[in-house]
């Protein structure tokens, strides 16, 4: 029996909210309609912004694949953002023709108003096997959220080579923005809602996203009750249950005290090695969080200028005078 809250969330037409986890909004090109087609998960940018090799689907643009052969035209929210119809039945599936599960290759974009702009991505390369769990760090300012962004189809490069499996999972910083609803059940839900599904096959989805994160246990909890690391595990639930190959999760443990922390870690780790076709990208300023890690990447100045395995990454940073 589903509660009202997941009844509602049910409700046809609905669609996420913009810069919700999961619904990720799209790197839309100008030039197009916001109806994405796919030419293929591997993606060659000219060096020229919104060329039209930019066609892929990414997070909820993975959906609008389908939205292309669907019927409908994409919805449009208050931000300007497209977004697929709610007659799709499956976000589309893509990987990489590797065991890794991102490639980035001499990645670049400038950010700023349209006459001061400044290269924040300098040359960017990247690899990331399937199912790891890896961990980016790197000063303020360095470009990791924005590398994130762009690898979720947030932003969208200015030049280089991006090959990663799809659909991918935005989580954020600050539950509090992304965990919406009354209940748990009903915000891991929420997302669903633009899909064509069963009643019998949401409540499937919501709860084997809830047991990966070890909260099954608070289906039917109001979320106003919950802490802030439970409210987080929730997010990622709620990305999870569109099912991303790629999640990509930017400080979530920032507000946490230790025990939350290590919930949330521990939830991550547990989804990526339950489910070995989902890699997890973790932007994280905290070392102690690296003994989860699967690998490290080290950022500075828009470039990755290390990655090794977790030990390799500490001597590093410690190399480098952090107090690590
Ligand atoms: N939309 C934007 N316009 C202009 N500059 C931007 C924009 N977004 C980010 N930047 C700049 O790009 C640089 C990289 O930002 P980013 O948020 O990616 O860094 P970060 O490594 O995640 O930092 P932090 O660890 O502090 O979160 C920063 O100097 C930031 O001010």
């Amino acid at each position: 029996m589903l509660s009202g809250g997941l009844r509602g969330a049910l409700a046809p037409g609905r669609v996420a909210s913009g810069g919700r986890r999961a619904a990720a909004p799209h790197a839309q090109c100008p030039h197009t309609d916001g109806a994405t087609s796919v030419s293929g998960s591997h993606l060659a940018l000219d060096p020229l912004p919104c060329s039209t090799s930019y066609h892929r689907s990414r997070s909820s643009c993975g959906a609008s694949t389908s939205s292309s052969s669907g019927s409908g035209s994409a919805s449009s929210l208050a931000g300007g953002i497209a977004v697929p119809p709610a007659t799709l039945t499956k976000s589309a599936v893509r990987r990489t023709s590797s065991h890794n599960s991102v490639i980035v290759h001499d990645l670049r974009l400038k950010l700023g108003s349209r006459d001061v702009k400044r290269p924040v991505l300098q040359g960017v390369d990247l690899q990331v096997r399937r199912g790891s769990l890896h961990m980016l760090l790197g000063p303020n300012g360095c470009g990791k959220s924005t590398l994130l962004k762009v690898l979720g189809g947030l932003l969208v490069p200015d030049s280089g080579l991006i090959d990663a499996d799809q659909p991918s999972g935005f989580v954020f910083q600050n539950p509090d923005h992304q965990v919406v609803m009354p209940t748990v059940a009903a915000d891991v839900a929420f997302g669903l809602g633009r899909y064509v599904l069963t009643e019998e096959e949401v409540s499937a989805a919501v709860r084997s996203s809830l047991r990966l994160v070890n909260m099954e246990d608070f289906m039917y909890r109001a979320t106003h009750t919950l802490s802030g690391g439970q409210r987080q595990r929730v997010a990622i639930a709620g990305a999870l249950a569109e099912d991303p190959k790629l999640l990509l999760l930017d400080e979530l443990t920032t507000f946490l005290d230790r025990e939350d922390q290590f919930g949330v870690l521990g939830a991550v780790k547990n989804i990526t090695s339950e489910r070995q076709d989902v890699t997890a990208i973790w932007v994280t300023h905290r070392f102690e969080e690296l003994q989860f890690a699967d690998a490290a990447s080290y950022m500075e100045n828009g470039r990755v200028v290390f990655t090794g395995t977790p030990d390799e990454a500490k001597a590093y940073m410690r190399k480098l005078g952090a107090p690590v």
